[in-house]
């Protein structure tokens, strides 16, 4: 069963297209992230689902009837980007009153302990840090016992610990049988824990499948080590599909064959250093996909024929 559908879905803002013909679908009981770079329609997106919005054209679905209905938003959590937040109340006091609001919230203590709150349970809200308020963004967001969760780059500013006492809080929701469909830029964190990656690039769904699936589209490894090879040479190497070498030796490159081209380095009796081998990533499959369109990669994600030049060159 579907809990969200999009049917040809067009969106634009006066001459902007945030959303071209945008068909997809969140499954019941999935945890689903939806990626892409900046400005691909995750939040337009994510806001046409919360009934925010209305497409300009194509149907949109949630919980299998229109997502403007008040029937339909009350089973409903959304965590937007951006939440206004009741700065004068604490953060039990804030919980108490959303939970007014629902026929069946859940307990505000189950809210408290799932954001990892209960320390700051008696704080002002506008005195929460950054981090501290997306934590109570998030307790706000499942206050209402919501079946379908909407979450809008959820870990932005949380610190490393936080992150992870959040994707372990979305687990425990979904084993109890809920929904989530989240964005992120934390593409290690949806690895590890979506069911279904769907990705969009300029209002278009690129991809949609199991990270395992995404990630054996790019296929191979990535493969790393120090030598004095120029790039020339690296790239003349048996397999190598893309590389870059610093100016000081680091050789970082993409292969489906890294036994070959191991093989090739040893019986060249190269002198290397420093080896590391990994299977390409959820990463790697998305800059993969992304990239052709991409109009200014940054450094990082430059493209990976480039060599890496030094700073101020
Ligand atoms: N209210 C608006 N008015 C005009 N253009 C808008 C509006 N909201 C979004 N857009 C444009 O629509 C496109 C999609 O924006 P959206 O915020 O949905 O992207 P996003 O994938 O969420 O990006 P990010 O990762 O940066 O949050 C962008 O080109 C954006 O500039």
């Amino acid at each position: 069963m579907n809990v969200v559908e999009m049917e040809a879905v067009h969106r634009a803002y006066g001459p902007v297209t945030a959303l071209k013909d945008l068909t997809l679908q969140v499954r019941s009981g999935e945890l689903t992230a939806l990626l892409g770079p900046n400005g691909a329609g995750k939040t337009t997106a994510i806001s046409l689902m919360l009934g925010l919005s209305r497409p300009t054209s194509g149907a949109v679905r949630v919980l299998g009837g229109d997502p403007r209905q008040r029937a339909v938003r009350a089973r409903v959590g959304a965590m937007p980007q951006e939440s206004a937040l009741p700065g004068a109340l604490t953060v039990r006091e804030s919980l108490g009153l959303f939970a007014s609001f629902h026929s069946a919230p859940l307990q505000v203590g189950q809210a408290l302990a799932l954001a990892g709150l209960d320390a700051l349970a008696g704080r002002r809200a506008a005195r929460l840090s950054g981090g501290e308020r997306r934590r109570l963004a998030f307790a706000l967001a499942v206050i209402g016992n919501p079946e379908l969760l909407l979450i809008d780059e959820p870990t932005t500013g949380m610190d490393a610990a936080s992150r992870h006492a959040f994707w372990a809080a979305l687990q425990e929701l979904k084993s109890q049988g809920r929904s989530i469909l989240l964005t992120t830029h934390y593409l290690e964190e949806a690895e590890r824990t979506a069911d279904r990656v769907l990705v969009l690039h300029a209002g278009h769904l690129l991809a949609d499948g199991t990270p395992e699936a995404l990630r054996a589209q790019v296929g191979g490894a990535r493969v790393r080590f120090r030598a004095g090879l120029t790039l020339c040479e690296v790239q003349a190497l048996p397999g190598v599909q893309a590389a870059q070498v610093s100016m000081k030796g680091q050789t970082d490159l993409h292969t489906r064959t890294p036994e070959l081209l191991l093989e090739a380095l040893v019986a060249q009796g190269a002198a290397f250093s420093d080896l590391e081998v990994h299977r390409a990533t959820l990463e790697d499959a998305f800059l993969t996909l992304t990239r052709p369109a991409q109009s200014h990669p940054s450094p990082q994600h430059a493209p990976a024929s480039a060599p890496t030049l030094p700073r101020g060159v």
